[in-house]
């Protein structure tokens, strides 16, 4: 088992089996990008901090580095030989079927294809069309991965109200560090979760550390990442991601650090979370009710495209 245990807490069973699983698979080929990219009209939501251009910029080398980010994902193969093992009993080499999974700022599809390995079935998202375009290119070479996927143009906060409790897990992976509302982008997450269901998080702590090797190094030395990717403000401690998880009913069960050794090729779990982290926090089975009268009021929130009006945080501040 990679991690039952972090910072006194302990990752649930379903949290473990699908933290290692995440450990696993990736996709086989990598498909070239279609030519140069370019915006397509698509709207990106208010909750957005990226540009256009900087959005386009992203997916670019997004794909110039897939050599990289694959040969992180592929290395990991030990644990999902060691997965199989122990599922086999169940869904031999489908160990997350059965899980119905949406990758949040999916971008070209890294993250998503192996989570449909796996046997999930997976909804990936990105309001850049561009990323989407190239996602589903690269799965259609894949007839099984083809059904398992489905991939859509949109930001999480304008599909909340039509997949509201509809899955088993959220992964945002890279993600958080970019919205411009944090909050209301956890509420949406929150929304979307069937009760019970997990929130799987990774990104850069906000540390002098970081500042030095993911903004300086990485974009300005290295030029691993595009210049202007990043922001230091936006980056996110894992304190301040818990302030906001756990109102808003997402009970936090793990935040264990993350570390990638460029010379082994393989991610590490790390005591320290002074660079990059992953956090699993957990929506409270027991399930929140809108009373009607309180939905009536949904009209005089301003609450921007999407509709967060069930989050714990919005009915406590409904009440008062
Ligand atoms: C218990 C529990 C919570 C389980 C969680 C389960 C789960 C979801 C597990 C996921 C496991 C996993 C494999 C996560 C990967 C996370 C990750 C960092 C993905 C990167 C995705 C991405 C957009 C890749 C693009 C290609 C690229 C540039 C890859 C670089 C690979 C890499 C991290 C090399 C290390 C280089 C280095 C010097 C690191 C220093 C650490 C640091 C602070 C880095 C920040 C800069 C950086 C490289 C960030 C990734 C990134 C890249 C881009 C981009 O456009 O290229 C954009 C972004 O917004 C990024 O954040
Ligand atoms: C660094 S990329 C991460 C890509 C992918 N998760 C991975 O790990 O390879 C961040 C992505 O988040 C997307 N994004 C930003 N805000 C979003 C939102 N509110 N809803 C959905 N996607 C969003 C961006 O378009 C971008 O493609
Ligand atoms: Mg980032």
């Amino acid at each position: 088992m990679l991690v039952a245990m972090w910072n006194g807490r302990r990752l649930s069973s379903r949290g473990v089996r699908f933290l290692e699983t995440l450990r696993l698979g990736c996709p086989r080929a990598v498909a070239e990008p279609p030519g140069v990219a370019s915006w397509s009209g698509n709207q990106p939501s208010k909750n957005l901090q990226i540009k256009p251009w900087e959005l386009c910029e992203h997916r670019t080398i997004q794909f110039r580095s897939s050599s990289m980010t694959f040969s992180c994902l592929t290395r990991m193969k030990t644990y999902r030989d060691n997965l199989l093992k122990t599922s086999a009993s169940h869904h031999p080499g489908r160990p997350l079927c059965g899980m119905k999974i949406i990758d949040v700022g999916c971008g070209g599809g890294l993250l998503t294809e192996p989570l449909g390995r796996l046997g999930a079935s997976v909804i990936g998202i990105d309001p850049v069309a561009e990323n989407i375009k190239i996602a589903q290119h690269h799965k259609s070479f894949d007839p099984v991965l083809d059904k398992r996927i489905e991939y859509k143009a949109c930001a999480l906060e304008e599909i909340v109200n039509e997949t509201a409790q509809g899955f088993d897990a959220v992964v945002a992976s890279e993600v958080v560090e970019h919205v411009i509302d944090l909050e209301m982008f956890i509420q949406c997450c929150y929304q979307v979760l069937k009760p019970g269901g997990s929130l799987f998080i990774t990104t850069v702590n906000k540390t002098q550390l970081s500042y030095a090797l993911g903004i300086v190094f990485s974009e300005q030395i290295a030029g691993i990442v595009p210049k202007g990717t990043h922001t230091w403000e936006k980056f996110v401690s894992p304190e301040k991601l818990e302030s906001i998880l756990e109102p808003n009913g997402l009970s936090v069960q793990t935040v264990a650090g993350m570390f990638y050794n460029p010379f082994s090729g393989y991610w590490h779990w790390s005591k320290s979370t002074s660079l990059n982290y992953a956090a699993h926090a957990v929506k409270s089975s027991v399930q929140e009710h809108s009373d009607p009268a309180e939905s009536a009021l949904k009209g005089d929130t301003e609450v921007p495209q999407a509709d967060t009006s069930s989050s714990p945080r919005v009915q406590e501040e409904l009440k008062k």
